[in-house]
C-alpha cells in the first residue's frame, strides 16, 4: 500500500493516481465541478486524502498562476497538510507548491483584517469572553445568562451577520430552541452592544467577530483565490464560510468541501446554500474506512447510540440527517478494552501497562501511541506518570515533530485530524463526559442541550476512531453514561 509512515497525521499522502480507491478517484480528478462540490464519509474513509489529490489536480490543469487556498482547523493539521502536498506533488511538481496557501480560516480571517486596518484586535480567551460579558450585563437584571448571551451573539447576531437593532428584532433565530419577544431583543441588543464597545475599547474581538469583520472586509475587495478547498468542514460557522466565500468567485469549481458531520465537536450547524455556497448534485459520500479494524469502527460508532446527527452544510430547518450505513473496513483486529478502575493512581498504573505491552510485546513504536484525556490537567499528569516510569512521552500541543520519539499525549479536541497505531483514551468519566458546563441545561434552551450532548458524543468518537490498531478506553470512579452502549 503506497502510503507514507509519518506517525500522528491524519493526512498521509496515498502515492499515485492509482492508489485511490474508484470512489475517491471519481471527485478528485473529475475534470471540472459545475460549483462547489463535497465529499463526506465516516472517519478515516480518506477525504483528506482526496482534498490533497484535487489540490494537485487542480494545480496541474488550472492556468499558471492561479492561486489555491486549503484550509483546515488546527494550525497543526495545516502543517501536517503542508508536508502531505509537498510529499504528493513530490520534485517533479514541487514548483507548484508556491501557489496553493494552507492555513486555517481564523488565520486568514486576521490576516485580511490587519492588512485593512494594519493591525488586528486580539483573539479573547474563553475565560475573558465569560467576564466581558458579566461586564455587559451588569447594569442590568437580566434572565440570562452569560452562556446564553454568548450563544445567542456568535449563533444569532454572527451567525445572520446582523448588524443593526431592527434586523435582530426582524430575524429568525434558527437553531435557538426559546422564544425571545420584541423588549426582550432590545434589552439583549443594548447588552450585546456593551459587549463589543467594551472589547473594541480594549482591541479585543473574539474569533467568530474576527471572522465577521474579514468577510465584509474580503467581499468589499477582489476574489482572492481561483479555487477554494475546505477539509473539517463540519466545524466551521457561518462567519468563517462568509469569509471562503468572499474569498472566490461564484464559478466552476470554486469550492471543494471535504467533512464528516459525525465529528462535528464544535457548535455550528450551518445552512450552506443560504451563505451561497450549494453543492447541490455535486456530492459524494465515502464508506470504506482505510484507518481502523472493523472491531475498533463498529465499536466507535455504537457510541454515538443511534443518535441523530445532521448532515453537513444543512441546518435543522433543511432537515436531513447523515448516517454511517455501509460503513466499513477491510481490516480486522481485536475489540476494544473498557476498564474501570478504583483510583486515578490504579488507572495511570494500568495505563502504564498497557502502553508498555504495546511498546515492547507488540513492537509499536512510542511515537505511533497516543494517549488522550479530556482535559490538560490529566493530560500533563499522564505525561508525568509516563516519564517518571521511563515511557518517553511528548504533548501534541508542543507540536513534536515526526522524528521526535515519544508517546503522543492531547486532548481529546486535540486528536481531531490525527492517528495512531495504538490510542489510549483515559478519564472517561461522568464529571467530563459530558462536562456539564458545556452543555446548556434543557430548561434555558432544549435545541442547544441536544446539540451541545451531541457535541460531547461526538468528541469521544473522535478520539476514539484516531486509532488503527488498538483502542483501551479506561476511567476511575463513577463511569460516563456515553460509554453505557459499549460497556454494559
Ligand atoms: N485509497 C487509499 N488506500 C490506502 N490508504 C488510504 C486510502 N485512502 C486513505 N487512506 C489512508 O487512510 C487514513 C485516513 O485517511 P484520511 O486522513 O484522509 O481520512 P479522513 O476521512 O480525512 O479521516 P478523519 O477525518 O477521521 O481524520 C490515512 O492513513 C490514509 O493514508
Amino acid at each position: 500500500m503506497p502510503v507514507d509512515d509519518d506517525v500522528g497525521r491524519g493526512a498521509q499522502v496515498v502515492g499515485e493516481r492509482t492508489g485511490l480507491h474508484p470512489a475517491q478517484r471519481r471527485y478528485a480528478y473529475h475534470p471540472g465541478f459545475n460549483g462547489p462540490a463535497q465529499v463526506t464519509g465516516g472517519p478515516g474513509t480518506g477525504r483528506t486524502v482526496v482534498a490533497l489529490h484535487r489540490v494537485r489536480h487542480l494545480l496541474r490543469t488550472g492556468r499558471e498562476g492561479d492561486p489555491i487556498l486549503l484550509t483546515t482547523f488546527t494550525n497543526a493539521m495545516a502543517a501536517a497538510l503542508r508536508d502531505s502536498l509537498a510529499l504528493l506533488l513530490g520534485d517533479a511538481d514541487a514548483h507548484l507548491l508556491g501557489r496553493v496557501d494552507i492555513t486555517t480560516v481564523d488565520s486568514l480571517a486576521a490576516r485580511a483584517v490587519r492588512e485593512a486596518r494594519g493591525d488586528s484586535p486580539k483573539p479573547l480567551s474563553v475565560a475573558a469572553e465569560k467576564s466581558a460579558w458579566t461586564r455587559a450585563a451588569a447594569r442590568e437584571e437580566l434572565p440570562w445568562t452569560e452562556q446564553f448571551l454568548s450563544q445567542e451573539f456568535r449563533n444569532v447576531v454572527l451567525a445572520q451577520g446582523l448588524r443593526t437593532p431592527e434586523e435582530y428584532l426582524r430575524c429568525v433565530r434558527r437553531g435557538r430552541g426559546t422564544q425571545v419577544g420584541r423588549v426582550q431583543r432590545a434589552r439583549l441588543w443594548r447588552v450585546m452592544e456593551r459587549f463589543t464597545a467594551d472589547l473594541a475599547s480594549r482591541d479585543s474581538a473574539t474569533y467568530t467577530q474576527l471572522c465577521d469583520q474579514a468577510a465584509r472586509i474580503l467581499a468589499e475587495g477582489a476574489p482572492r483565490y481561483r479555487h477554494v478547498i475546505v477539509d473539517e468542514a463540519q466545524d466551521l460557522h457561518p462567519a468563517q464560510w462568509r469569509v471562503l466565500r468572499a474569498c472566490v468567485a461564484d464559478q466552476a469549481d470554486d469550492m471543494f468541501l471535504v467533512g464528516d458531520p459525525h465529528q462535528r465537536i464544535y457548535d455550528s450547524r450551518v445552512s450552506l446554500r443560504s451563505l451561497g455556497v450549494n453543492v447541490r448534485g455535486r456530492t459524494a459520500r465515502l464508506r470504506l474506512n482505510y484507518r481502523s479494524t472493523e472491531e475498533i469502527l463498529r465499536w466507535s460508532a455504537s457510541l454515538l447510540d443511534g443518535r441523530p446527527v445532521g448532515r453537513l452544510g444543512e441546518d435543522d430547518d433543511d432537515g436531513g440527517r447523515d448516517s454511517l450505513r455501509g460503513y466499513r473496513s477491510q481490516l480486522h483486529g481485536r475489540v476494544p478494552v473498557a476498564r474501570g478502575h478504583g483510583s486515578q493512581d490504579e488507572e495511570l498504573r494500568a495505563l502504564v501497562e498497557q502502553v508498555r505491552t504495546w511498546i515492547e510485546q507488540d513492537g509499536v513504536k512510542p511515537s505511533e501511541v497516543a494517549v488522550c484525556a479530556r482535559f490538560n490537567t490529566l493530560v500533563d499528569a499522564v505525561i508525568t506518570r509516563l516519564r517518571r516510569e521511563r515511557i518517553p512521552a511528548v504533548a501534541v500541543k508542543d507540536n513534536p515533530g515526526p522524528d521526535v520519539s515519544g508517546v503522543r499525549v492531547a486532548t481529546m479536541h486535540a486528536m481531531k485530524g490525527l492517528e495512531f497505531r495504538c490510542v489510549a483514551v483515559v478519564g472517561v468519566t461522568s464529571a467530563v463526559l459530558p462536562f456539564a458546563p458545556q452543555v446548556t441545561p434543557a430548561e434555558t434552551d432544549p435545541v442547544q442541550h441536544q446539540s451541545d450532548l451531541l457535541a460531547e458524543h461526538c468528541l469521544l468518537f473522535v478520539a476514539c476512531t484516531r486509532a488503527r490498531d488498538a483502542l483501551a478506553i479506561s476511567w476511575s470512579g463513577e463511569r460516563s453514561p456515553m460509554l453505557d452502549p459499549v460497556a454494559g
